[in-house]
């Protein structure tokens, strides 16, 4: 089977990043979401996104066109009978997304592929929730989606080498690195990236360092490009607590137990760049 169309689910930060990618990439790209707006919203920033890529001269105006012309939205689920695969980046939950993947499985093709974004719920799980679990797959990509060149492949235990194959060939053809990953929580790049900033934040809470210090000796320790402290305000100290407490259940270890600092200051709602205040001040 050849890939021509794309269909994205949801239009939010991430399926807005992966409709502009596979658009660019020369797929036929249909993006639905729940909501008008969020259609309106996920278009236009994709739209800004890829006129700024035509300012720097990373693409061509011409090409930016074609993009926006490959790309069409709608509400509408029936319309993904044309698709030959189905990325589903909707909002992180997972009751909705299983309710959402039914509708997928029951408006597509035969041989329609289905693939998650999801960044912490379990592919095994995912996929057991539609008839032919063998055609889905995660594709976890990493925000902000135009700039970060790595997709991680995650197979679940049901997971066919064809549809393997096939989210492999996709992956490169939009120009990204794939790593292939099992599926446990977290898969390879947040199950090293969130424990480090734990222990960053277990080092403030002991008091060993300032919040300066600590990101200054990572960054200039070991070329981080930003300290981890500063990491966790830009990602939200509530997303990195809930993503340690899923770590701490699924694996059932206390290697990763959150800081009570972390908890203390998610409580206090200081939530990182978000609400103005974290281990800085924005
Ligand atoms: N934000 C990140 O940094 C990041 C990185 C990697 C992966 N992810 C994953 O990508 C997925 C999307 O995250 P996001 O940050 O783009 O979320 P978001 O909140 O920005 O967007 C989610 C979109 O899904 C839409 N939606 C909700 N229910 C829907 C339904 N029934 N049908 C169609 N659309 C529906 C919402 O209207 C919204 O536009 C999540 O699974 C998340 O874990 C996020």
């Amino acid at each position: 089977m050849t890939i021509e169309q794309i269909a994205v689910i949801g239009a939010g930060t991430m399926g807005n990043g992966i409709a502009q990618v596979s658009a660019l990439a020369g797929y036929q790209v249909l993006l639905v979401d729940v909501s008008e707006a969020a259609l309106e919203r996920g278009v236009a920033t994709l739209g800004k996104n890829l006129e700024r890529q035509v300012s720097k001269g990373s693409i061509e105006a011409g090409n930016a066109d074609a993009a926006k012309a490959r790309i069409r939205t709608s509400t509408d689920y029936s319309q993904l009978a044309a698709a030959q695969l189905v990325i589903e980046a909707a909002t992180e939950n997972l009751q909705l997304k299983q309710r959402i993947l039914q509708q997928v499985a029951a408006n597509v093709g035969e041989q329609c592929l289905i693939a998650t974004n999801t960044s912490s719920l379990s592919v095994t799980e995912l996929a057991a929730s539609i008839a032919h679990p063998e055609r889905f797959i995660g594709v976890h990509f990493f925000n902000p989606v135009p700039m970060m060149a790595l997709v991680e492949i995650i197979r679940g235990l049901q997971t066919s080498d064809a549809t393997y194959a096939q989210a492999l060939l996709v992956t490169e053809k939009l120009g990204k690195t794939p790593i292939t990953a099992g599926n446990r929580p977290g898969f390879v790049v947040n199950r090293i990236l969130v424990p480090m900033i734990n222990e960053a934040i277990f080092v403030r809470q002991e008091g060993l360092a300032s919040a300066e210090d600590i990101d200054t000796g990572m960054r200039l320790g070991c070329n981080q490009p930003i300290g981890p402290l500063a990491l966790a305000d830009l990602i939200g100290l509530d997303t990195l607590l809930a993503i340690m407490q899923a770590f701490h259940e699924g694996f059932n270890d206390s290697k990763y137990r959150p800081a009570p600092l972390l908890k203390e200051m998610v409580a206090a709602g200081y939530l990182g760049r978000k609400s103005g205040r974290g281990f800085f001040t924005y």
